[in-house]
C-alpha cells in the first residue's frame, strides 16, 4: 500500500466533495464515505444543516466519518432503522473508465460496500490522480484474522501478491473498524474486476474486498474548481 494522500486542503478534492453535497436535499438519508475527498462533502452538508436548514439524516461508514459528522452538527440513523438510503457518497483510491473502483485505503471498505450497495445511487468524489484507464493498485481485502493464512494462500491462487497492512503508529497489523486484518493483494492490471470481485467474495474468511462494480456517477474534481462529471453507462 503507497502512502495514503490524506492532505485535507486540496482544491481538487474540495471542488469534486461541495459539488457533490449539491445533490443532497432535505428529507434524505444519505450515506457518508471515509477519506479526505469525501470529508470535503460531510462538512459541507454540516453547514448547509447549521446554516440552510437542510435536514438529512446520516448513516456513516467509519469512526471517522461519524467523528466528523457529529462534529459537523448531522444527525445519524443506522441501516437498521432506514435500511434502504437515498444516496451515498464516497471517496476512491482508483477508479477506471467503466467505473469500477478500488476502495479501502483507509480500511472501511467492508461498511463502505455495505452503505454503497444500500443506496439507491452511489457517487465517487475523486480528483484525476485517481483515475485510470485500467484498475492496477493494491485491492484490500479485509480478512478474519483466523483465516489469514487461508486467505493469502487463495489470493496467490488468483494471481496476487497479498502482504499484511501493518499500522504505523502502533506495532502490529492494522485492525478495521470490525476487528479484522486488512491484506493488500497485488493483481498487477486487473483486467476483468467483475470476475476478480466475485473470485475474492468466495473466499472463506473474506469478510469484504475493495473492488466496488456499483458506482453510479463519478465527481472529478479540478484546481481550478470545476468538476468533469461521468456517469456509468447501464
Ligand atoms: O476507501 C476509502 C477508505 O477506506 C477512501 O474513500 C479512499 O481511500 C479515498 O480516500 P481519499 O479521499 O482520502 O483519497
Amino acid at each position: 500500500m503507497t502512502e495514503r494522500n490524506t492532505s485535507t486542503d486540496s482544491p481538487e478534492k474540495r471542488a469534486a466533495g461541495i459539488a457533490a453535497a449539491r445533490l443532497v436535499s432535505s428529507g434524505m438519508v444519505v450515506g457518508l464515505g471515509t477519506g479526505s475527498t469525501v470529508a470535503y462533502t460531510i462538512k459541507e452538508l454540516g453547514r448547509l444543516v447549521r446554516e440552510k436548514g437542510l435536514d438529512i439524516l446520516g448513516v456513516v461508514t467509519s469512526y471517522q466519518s461519524e467523528m466528523l459528522a457529529i462534529e459537523a452538527g448531522i444527525k445519524l440513523t443506522t441501516l437498521s432503522q432506514h435500511p434502504e438510503l437515498d444516496l451515498a457518497i464516497d471517496g476512491a483510491d482508483q477508479i477506471d473508465s467503466e467505473l469500477h473502483a478500488i476502495k479501502g485505503g483507509g480500511a472501511a471498505h467492508t461498511r463502505e460496500k455495505i452503505v454503497s450497495v444500500s443506496a439507491k445511487r452511489f457517487v465517487v468524489v475523486a480528483d484525476e490522480s485517481k483515475t485510470s484507464t485500467q484498475l492496477d493498485k493494491t485491492v484490500p481485502v479485509e480478512v478474519l484474522p483466523f483465516a489469514k493464512e487461508l486467505a493469502v494462500k487463495k489470493i496467490r491462487e488468483l494471481g496476487g501478491k497479498p502482504h499484511l497492512r501493518s499500522a504505523v503508529k502502533k506495532d502490529g497489523p492494522v485492525i478495521t473498524d470490525n476487528g479484522n486484518f486488512v491484506l493488500d493483494a497485488e493483481f498487477g492490471v486487473i483486467k476483468d474486476p467483475e470476475t476478480l470481485a466475485l473470485q475474492l467474495s468466495a473466499i472463506p474468511g473474506v469478510v469484504e474486498h475493495g473492488i466496488f462494480c456499483n458506482v453510479d456517477e463519478l465527481y472529478i474534481g479540478n484546481k481550478d474548481g470545476s468538476v468533469k462529471i461521468v456517469t456509468r453507462q447501464k
